[in-house]
């Protein structure tokens, strides 16, 4: 979001001044391209890495040519580039998956008509029964896994997730996905590189003080002792940060803000990396989706590198960030071995614990039980006077929400919105 502000005010930059202050050593925030843990030639992106909604209206669109080594699809997951395991590590036929489907898309239909008139409830409470009914054990699993998708996606617990909301926020979901070869953190810094953009790294915002009535200034503070004054101040900060009061603010957020904060959903994304010495799956899949007594294991396959990756959202990416890396990795490589007795143990590994990252405290937004657009729009509207602007991808409510392009989009709105007011003055 800071980015596509910055990018927004870089074109008028001969009246207006600014400045990124960015905690981070780097820019990118949650897209990141870790190229040293397994090398130059196999970067891996630690939160980001697909570009979702990549039409010419997406805001990325014009900033990037793909390449022959990019991916363009149409869905992040295909059927048939996806083998599903079942608990005693067998191939599970592609029929039974197509039954799983329809039933899901039945909960899927009920989700979308539950009427609106009615009390906000999460999406078990209103699939519980149906979901019951299922008397087979085997296709019970496989519709819960098609459940587990959509935890995945939105990071959260389908007990957590609103029925009335969950369809917003999602923008042109039809719409293409790239995946950039280099990894979209690479892509985004690149950005951020060629326009020279203004960014003081290092810099840990911690107070921001907009009561001085008398000059009209703000006061900035940071961590390493700095001071800044600004007639205008954006923040870019996660949800996470939001709720966990990382900034104080005097006088301090209102409370329509707060409550917008408290309430709004801020999910968790894990992605556990797992590199071997040579592929020993199908080197034509895409997915590779475990059933296991527990939960189940969503892994995107990077056979050049040879690394799977395993996607845990809500509940379970909480209890595996207590564990330790190599306690994860042992877990996943018994489920591993069911299906793949000949598999020998990763040579290399990487943990994401986004819940511990001070700088965003958990992944991305989702809308929580009881929220809805006009949450979103309370935690983009201006606050302090019309002093203090927000953006992030969780104040994105003319667009998606959640999503990168969410993010960019909502530091462009804000940007234009300073712009004219310091126009006016
Ligand atoms: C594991 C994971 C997978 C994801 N996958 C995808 C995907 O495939 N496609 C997609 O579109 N989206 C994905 N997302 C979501 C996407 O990354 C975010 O929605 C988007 O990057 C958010 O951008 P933002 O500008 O709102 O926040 P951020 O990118 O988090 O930027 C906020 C910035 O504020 C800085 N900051 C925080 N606190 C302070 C402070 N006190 N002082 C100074 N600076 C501070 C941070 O360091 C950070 O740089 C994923 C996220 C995660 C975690």
């Amino acid at each position: 979001a800071g980015i596509g502000a910055a990018l927004q005010l870089q074109k008028c930059q001969s009246t207006t001044r600014f400045i990124i202050l960015e905690a981070r050593n780097h820019a990118g925030g949650r897209t990141f391209t870790d190229t040293q843990t397994f090398g130059a030639k196999a970067p891996v992106d630690l939160g980001a890495r697909w570009l979702h909604h990549y039409h010419p209206d997406n805001p990325f669109y014009t900033y990037y040519s793909p390449s022959d080594k990019d991916r363009i699809d149409n869905n992040t997951y295909d059927r048939l580039k996806t083998n599903t395991f079942d608990t005693d590590g067998k191939l599970i036929p592609l029929n039974l998956i197509d039954e799983a489907e329809i039933i899901f898309e039945q909960y899927c239909t009920i989700i979308e008509k539950y009427p609106s008139d009615k009390e906000d409830i999460s999406i078990f409470d209103v699939i519980r029964d149906e979901y019951a009914k299922i008397e087979n054990e085997k296709m019970r699993r496989l519709v819960g896994m098609c459940l587990a998708s959509i935890e995945d996606h939105e990071g959260a617990n389908l007990t957590e997730i609103s029925t009335k909301s969950c369809e917003i926020g999602e923008g042109n979901i039809d719409a293409p996905i790239l995946t950039i070869s280099d990894g979209l953190g690479s892509f985004i810094k690149q950005i951020v590189d060629q326009n020279n953009l203004p960014i003081e790294f290092n810099t840990v915002v911690t107070q921001i003080d907009i009561s001085n009535q008398s000059n009209r200034l703000i006061h900035i503070s940071t961590l390493n002792g700095r001071h800044y004054s600004c007639k205008y101040v954006l923040i870019t900060i996660p949800l996470g940060c939001l709720k966990a009061h990382s900034i104080v603010f005097m006088p301090s957020i209102p409370d329509w803000k707060i409550t917008a904060i408290d309430k709004m959903g801020f999910g968790l994304l894990n992605k556990v990396f797992l590199q071997f010495s040579s592929i020993f799956w199908d080197e034509k899949l895409q997915n590779i989706d475990v059933i296991t007594n527990h939960y189940y294991q969503f892994y995107v396959c990077i056979p050049e590198a040879r690394i799977l990756v395993l996607y845990i959202a809500g509940s379970h990416a909480r209890d595996l960030e207590q564990q330790s890396d190599e306690e994860i990795v042992k877990t996943l490589v018994i489920s591993l071995r069911r299906i793949y007795p000949l598999m020998t143990d990763p040579i290399k590994w990487l943990v994401t614990r986004w819940t511990y990252d001070p700088y965003s405290c958990g992944s991305y937004s989702y809308f929580a039980v009881g929220t809805d657009l006009e949450t979103v729009k309370d935690l983009a509207r201006e606050s302090h006077d019309g002093r203090v602007h927000w953006a992030g991808e969780h104040t994105n409510y003319s667009g998606s929400i959640g999503y990168v392009d969410s993010a960019f989009e909502s530091g462009q709105r804000e940007a234009l919105r300073i712009l004219e007011k310091l126009e006016q003055s």
